[in-house]
Protein backbone atom coordinates (compact mmCIF):
# COMPACT_ATOMS: atom_id res chain seq x y z
CA UNK A 1 0.00 0.00 0.00
CA UNK A 2 1.54 3.29 -1.19
CA UNK A 3 0.56 6.28 1.16
CA UNK A 4 0.77 9.30 -0.81
CA UNK A 5 0.58 12.45 1.78
CA UNK A 6 -0.67 14.87 -0.93
CA UNK A 7 -1.70 13.00 -3.85
CA UNK A 8 -2.81 16.08 -5.65
CA UNK A 9 0.74 18.16 -5.68
CA UNK A 10 1.72 16.72 -8.78
CA UNK A 11 1.61 18.54 -11.59
CA UNK A 12 1.25 15.10 -13.98
CA UNK A 13 -1.28 12.65 -12.73
CA UNK A 14 -0.65 10.62 -10.08
CA UNK A 15 -0.49 6.97 -10.51
CA UNK A 16 -3.69 5.80 -9.23
CA UNK A 17 -3.69 3.51 -5.70
CA UNK A 18 -3.98 0.12 -6.77
CA UNK A 19 -5.97 -1.76 -9.54
CA UNK A 20 -9.36 -1.24 -8.47
CA UNK A 21 -8.96 2.69 -9.25
CA UNK A 22 -6.50 2.06 -12.44
CA UNK A 23 -9.80 0.64 -13.54
CA UNK A 24 -12.48 3.08 -12.04
CA UNK A 25 -10.06 5.57 -14.33
CA UNK A 26 -10.81 4.14 -17.46
CA UNK A 27 -14.41 3.69 -17.12
CA UNK A 28 -14.48 7.30 -15.99
CA UNK A 29 -12.60 8.57 -18.91
CA UNK A 30 -15.33 6.65 -21.36
CA UNK A 31 -17.87 8.22 -19.40
CA UNK A 32 -16.20 11.74 -20.18
CA UNK A 33 -15.91 10.68 -23.54
CA UNK A 34 -19.49 9.88 -23.93
CA UNK A 35 -20.77 13.00 -22.25
CA UNK A 36 -18.35 15.09 -24.92
CA UNK A 37 -19.87 13.17 -28.01
CA UNK A 38 -23.30 13.66 -26.34
CA UNK A 39 -23.29 17.00 -26.61
CA UNK A 40 -21.48 17.47 -29.77
CA UNK A 41 -23.41 15.18 -31.54
CA UNK A 42 -26.70 14.29 -33.57
CA UNK A 43 -27.54 9.91 -33.63
CA UNK A 44 -30.12 9.22 -35.63
CA UNK A 45 -32.85 9.18 -32.62
CA UNK A 46 -34.10 5.56 -32.59
CA UNK A 47 -30.34 5.24 -32.61
CA UNK A 48 -29.90 7.12 -29.57
CA UNK A 49 -33.22 4.98 -27.47
CA UNK A 50 -30.81 1.97 -28.45
CA UNK A 51 -27.78 3.35 -27.08
CA UNK A 52 -29.99 4.84 -23.65
CA UNK A 53 -30.68 1.09 -23.39
CA UNK A 54 -27.00 -0.34 -23.47
CA UNK A 55 -26.13 2.49 -20.55
CA UNK A 56 -29.23 1.59 -18.55
CA UNK A 57 -28.00 -2.44 -18.23
CA UNK A 58 -24.61 -0.87 -17.67
CA UNK A 59 -25.70 0.96 -15.13
CA UNK A 60 -27.92 -1.54 -13.43
CA UNK A 61 -24.11 -3.90 -13.85
CA UNK A 62 -22.16 -1.71 -11.64
CA UNK A 63 -25.26 -1.04 -9.25
CA UNK A 64 -25.48 -4.69 -8.13
CA UNK A 65 -21.60 -4.91 -7.27
CA UNK A 66 -21.03 -4.16 -3.15
CA UNK A 67 -21.82 -0.07 -3.04
CA UNK A 68 -19.76 2.03 -0.85
CA UNK A 69 -21.60 5.25 -0.03
CA UNK A 70 -19.06 8.50 0.76
CA UNK A 71 -15.60 9.13 1.09
CA UNK A 72 -15.41 7.84 4.95
CA UNK A 73 -16.73 4.43 4.32
CA UNK A 74 -14.55 4.13 1.26
CA UNK A 75 -11.56 4.37 3.56
CA UNK A 76 -12.97 1.77 6.61
CA UNK A 77 -12.09 -1.65 4.94
CA UNK A 78 -9.04 -0.58 4.35
CA UNK A 79 -8.42 -1.83 0.81
CA UNK A 80 -9.52 1.23 -1.29
CA UNK A 81 -6.70 3.65 -0.03
CA UNK A 82 -6.37 6.84 2.78
CA UNK A 83 -8.85 9.48 2.51
CA UNK A 84 -6.36 11.64 0.39
CA UNK A 85 -6.30 9.15 -1.98
CA UNK A 86 -9.87 8.44 -2.47
CA UNK A 87 -10.25 11.79 -2.50
CA UNK A 88 -7.89 12.04 -5.17
CA UNK A 89 -10.15 9.68 -7.32
CA UNK A 90 -13.73 10.93 -6.46
CA UNK A 91 -13.37 14.52 -5.69
CA UNK A 92 -16.38 16.00 -8.23
CA UNK A 93 -13.61 18.45 -9.64
CA UNK A 94 -10.08 17.23 -9.34
CA UNK A 95 -10.84 13.14 -9.16
CA UNK A 96 -9.57 10.85 -11.82
CA UNK A 97 -12.29 8.42 -10.97
CA UNK A 98 -15.03 10.59 -11.17
CA UNK A 99 -16.34 11.43 -14.86
CA UNK A 100 -18.00 15.08 -13.03
CA UNK A 101 -14.35 16.31 -12.77
CA UNK A 102 -12.41 18.03 -15.99
CA UNK A 103 -9.96 17.55 -13.89
CA UNK A 104 -8.44 20.05 -12.28
CA UNK A 105 -4.30 19.40 -11.55
CA UNK A 106 -2.89 21.50 -8.61
CA UNK A 107 0.74 21.75 -7.31
CA UNK A 108 2.63 23.66 -5.02
CA UNK A 109 5.49 25.96 -6.11
CA UNK A 110 7.03 27.98 -2.97
CA UNK A 111 4.48 30.48 -1.49
CA UNK A 112 1.93 29.58 -4.49
CA UNK A 113 -0.43 27.01 -6.02
CA UNK A 114 -0.72 26.02 -9.74
CA UNK A 115 -3.18 24.46 -11.15
CA UNK A 116 -4.53 23.24 -14.74
CA UNK A 117 -8.01 22.47 -16.15
CA UNK A 118 -9.79 21.51 -19.21
CA UNK A 119 -12.67 22.25 -20.19
CA UNK A 120 -14.64 20.72 -23.05
CA UNK A 121 -17.77 21.56 -24.80
CA UNK A 122 -20.43 20.03 -22.41
CA UNK A 123 -18.77 22.98 -20.24
CA UNK A 124 -20.00 25.55 -22.48
CA UNK A 125 -22.23 28.54 -20.80
CA UNK A 126 -21.57 31.65 -23.37
CA UNK A 127 -21.04 30.75 -26.30
CA UNK A 128 -18.12 28.93 -27.03
CA UNK A 129 -16.45 29.86 -23.62
CA UNK A 130 -16.60 28.14 -19.69
CA UNK A 131 -20.19 28.59 -17.89
CA UNK A 132 -19.37 31.05 -15.34
CA UNK A 133 -20.71 28.00 -12.12
CA UNK A 134 -17.68 25.55 -13.58
CA UNK A 135 -15.39 28.37 -13.08
CA UNK A 136 -16.14 29.33 -9.97
CA UNK A 137 -16.18 25.54 -8.93
CA UNK A 138 -13.03 25.15 -10.12
CA UNK A 139 -11.55 27.95 -8.24
CA UNK A 140 -13.00 26.56 -4.93
CA UNK A 141 -11.42 23.70 -5.46
CA UNK A 142 -8.23 24.63 -6.75
CA UNK A 143 -8.40 27.38 -3.58
CA UNK A 144 -9.28 24.60 -1.38
CA UNK A 145 -6.43 22.73 -2.13
CA UNK A 146 -4.22 25.98 -2.62
CA UNK A 147 -4.73 26.11 1.76
CA UNK A 148 -1.95 23.63 1.95
CA UNK A 149 0.18 27.19 2.04
CA UNK A 150 -1.22 27.97 5.21
CA UNK A 151 -1.35 26.03 8.22
CA UNK A 152 -5.80 25.76 9.31
CA UNK A 153 -7.49 24.24 6.20
CA UNK A 154 -10.92 25.03 6.62
CA UNK A 155 -13.92 25.21 4.22
CA UNK A 156 -14.90 28.32 1.95
CA UNK A 157 -16.26 31.08 3.43
CA UNK A 158 -17.12 32.98 0.80
CA UNK A 159 -15.59 32.89 -2.42
CA UNK A 160 -15.91 36.39 -4.67
CA UNK A 161 -15.47 35.71 -8.14
CA UNK A 162 -15.01 38.48 -10.97
CA UNK A 163 -15.34 37.91 -15.04
CA UNK A 164 -12.95 39.69 -17.10
CA UNK A 165 -12.82 37.73 -19.88
CA UNK A 166 -15.00 34.67 -21.23
CA UNK A 167 -12.80 31.37 -20.73
CA UNK A 168 -12.31 29.63 -23.80
CA UNK A 169 -13.93 26.20 -23.48
CA UNK A 170 -10.91 23.38 -25.23
CA UNK A 171 -7.93 25.30 -23.86
CA UNK A 172 -5.19 24.48 -21.04
CA UNK A 173 -6.58 26.98 -18.50
CA UNK A 174 -3.35 28.23 -15.86
CA UNK A 175 -4.46 28.87 -12.59
CA UNK A 176 -2.23 30.99 -9.88
CA UNK A 177 -2.61 31.20 -5.88
CA UNK A 178 -1.53 32.89 -2.68
CA UNK A 179 -1.93 33.34 0.54
CA UNK A 180 -2.83 37.03 1.20
CA UNK A 181 -3.42 36.61 4.92
CA UNK A 182 -3.49 34.26 8.17
CA UNK A 183 -5.87 35.66 11.21
CA UNK A 184 -6.23 32.79 13.51
CA UNK A 185 -9.12 30.10 12.11
CA UNK A 186 -9.30 32.52 8.95
CA UNK A 187 -6.91 32.37 5.71
CA UNK A 188 -7.82 34.81 2.95
CA UNK A 189 -6.38 34.15 -0.54
CA UNK A 190 -6.54 35.28 -4.00
CA UNK A 191 -6.40 33.43 -7.38
CA UNK A 192 -6.48 34.18 -11.11
CA UNK A 193 -7.54 32.30 -14.05
CA UNK A 194 -5.65 32.36 -17.36
CA UNK A 195 -6.07 31.32 -20.88
CA UNK A 196 -3.27 32.03 -23.39
CA UNK A 197 -1.58 34.10 -20.85
CA UNK A 198 -5.11 36.51 -20.84
CA UNK A 199 -6.58 36.54 -17.32
CA UNK A 200 -10.16 35.46 -17.49
CA UNK A 201 -11.06 35.27 -14.29
CA UNK A 202 -9.90 36.44 -10.65
CA UNK A 203 -11.29 35.92 -6.91
CA UNK A 204 -10.59 36.41 -3.11
CA UNK A 205 -11.68 33.56 -1.26
CA UNK A 206 -12.07 33.16 2.64
CA UNK A 207 -11.35 29.83 4.33
CA UNK A 208 -12.59 29.27 7.83
CA UNK A 209 -11.39 26.10 9.93
CA UNK A 210 -14.24 24.69 11.38
CA UNK A 211 -14.16 25.71 15.43
CA UNK A 212 -13.27 21.68 16.40
CA UNK A 213 -10.77 20.90 13.20
CA UNK A 214 -11.51 19.65 9.82
CA UNK A 215 -12.13 16.35 11.65
CA UNK A 216 -14.93 16.95 13.90
CA UNK A 217 -16.52 16.61 10.00
CA UNK A 218 -16.61 13.16 10.57
CA UNK A 219 -19.09 13.36 13.09
CA UNK A 220 -21.64 15.09 10.93
CA UNK A 221 -24.84 13.34 10.09
CA UNK A 222 -24.90 11.02 7.15
CA UNK A 223 -27.25 11.90 4.13
CA UNK A 224 -29.51 9.08 2.58
CA UNK A 225 -27.75 6.42 0.90
CA UNK A 226 -30.56 5.73 -1.70
CA UNK A 227 -30.64 7.51 -5.18
CA UNK A 228 -33.03 7.58 -7.73
CA UNK A 229 -32.06 9.78 -10.39
CA UNK A 230 -35.38 11.25 -12.66
CA UNK A 231 -35.11 9.20 -15.93
CA UNK A 232 -36.11 10.06 -19.33
CA UNK A 233 -38.65 7.22 -18.72
CA UNK A 234 -40.32 8.08 -15.69
CA UNK A 235 -41.18 11.23 -16.98
CA UNK A 236 -39.42 13.69 -15.36
C1 LIG B 1 -11.03 11.39 7.88
C2 LIG B 1 -11.42 12.61 7.10
C3 LIG B 1 -11.76 13.85 7.79
C4 LIG B 1 -11.70 15.05 6.94
C5 LIG B 1 -10.36 15.73 6.97
C6 LIG B 1 -10.12 16.55 5.79
C7 LIG B 1 -8.82 17.31 5.82
C8 LIG B 1 -8.63 17.90 4.46
C9 LIG B 1 -7.90 19.18 4.49
C10 LIG B 1 -8.08 20.08 3.57
C11 LIG B 1 -9.09 19.95 2.52
C12 LIG B 1 -9.61 21.26 2.08
C13 LIG B 1 -11.03 21.10 1.68
C14 LIG B 1 -11.43 22.19 0.77
C15 LIG B 1 -12.84 22.01 0.41
C16 LIG B 1 -13.17 22.64 -0.89
C17 LIG B 1 -13.99 23.82 -0.69
C18 LIG B 1 -15.41 23.48 -0.36
O1 LIG B 1 -16.14 23.09 -1.22
S1 LIG B 1 -15.98 23.69 1.22
C19 LIG B 1 -17.75 23.60 1.04
C20 LIG B 1 -18.39 24.95 0.93
N1 LIG B 1 -18.34 25.60 2.23
C21 LIG B 1 -19.17 25.22 3.24
O2 LIG B 1 -20.00 24.35 3.11
C22 LIG B 1 -18.98 25.96 4.52
C23 LIG B 1 -20.27 26.04 5.31
N2 LIG B 1 -20.06 26.90 6.45
C24 LIG B 1 -19.57 26.40 7.60
O3 LIG B 1 -19.38 25.22 7.78
C25 LIG B 1 -19.27 27.42 8.65
O4 LIG B 1 -19.97 28.60 8.38
C26 LIG B 1 -17.75 27.75 8.75
C27 LIG B 1 -16.95 26.50 9.16
C28 LIG B 1 -17.21 28.29 7.43
C29 LIG B 1 -17.55 28.81 9.82
O5 LIG B 1 -18.24 28.33 10.94
P1 LIG B 1 -17.77 28.76 12.40
O6 LIG B 1 -18.73 28.18 13.35
O7 LIG B 1 -16.32 28.42 12.58
O8 LIG B 1 -17.99 30.32 12.31
P2 LIG B 1 -17.72 31.42 13.35
O9 LIG B 1 -16.96 30.90 14.52
O10 LIG B 1 -19.00 32.10 13.55
O11 LIG B 1 -16.78 32.40 12.50
C30 LIG B 1 -15.38 32.40 12.59
C31 LIG B 1 -14.92 33.70 12.00
O12 LIG B 1 -15.16 33.70 10.57
C32 LIG B 1 -16.07 34.77 10.20
N3 LIG B 1 -16.96 34.26 9.18
C33 LIG B 1 -17.70 33.14 9.24
N4 LIG B 1 -18.36 32.96 8.07
C34 LIG B 1 -18.00 33.98 7.29
C35 LIG B 1 -18.35 34.34 5.96
N5 LIG B 1 -19.15 33.60 5.20
N6 LIG B 1 -17.80 35.47 5.44
C36 LIG B 1 -16.95 36.25 6.17
N7 LIG B 1 -16.58 35.93 7.45
C37 LIG B 1 -17.11 34.84 7.98
C38 LIG B 1 -16.81 35.13 11.50
O13 LIG B 1 -17.27 36.47 11.45
C39 LIG B 1 -15.72 34.92 12.53
O14 LIG B 1 -14.85 36.00 12.46
P3 LIG B 1 -14.24 36.64 13.83
O15 LIG B 1 -13.52 35.51 14.52
O16 LIG B 1 -15.42 37.11 14.60
O17 LIG B 1 -13.33 37.72 13.34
Amino acid sequence: MTELKNPFASEEITAPFNEEWQAKRRVAAAVRLLTEVLVTSSPDTSKMHDIAEQLENTASDFASSPRVYGRLDWIESGQHGSFGQVSHELNPLAGYSNPLAPPVTTRIEGDMAIGRCFCGWAYEGPPGSVHGGYVAAIFDQFMGFAQKLGKRPGMTGYLNVSYHHRTPLTTDLHLEARITKQEGRKTFMEGKMFAHDELTASCEALFIEPRKGMYALKQQARPEEVFSPPTARSGA
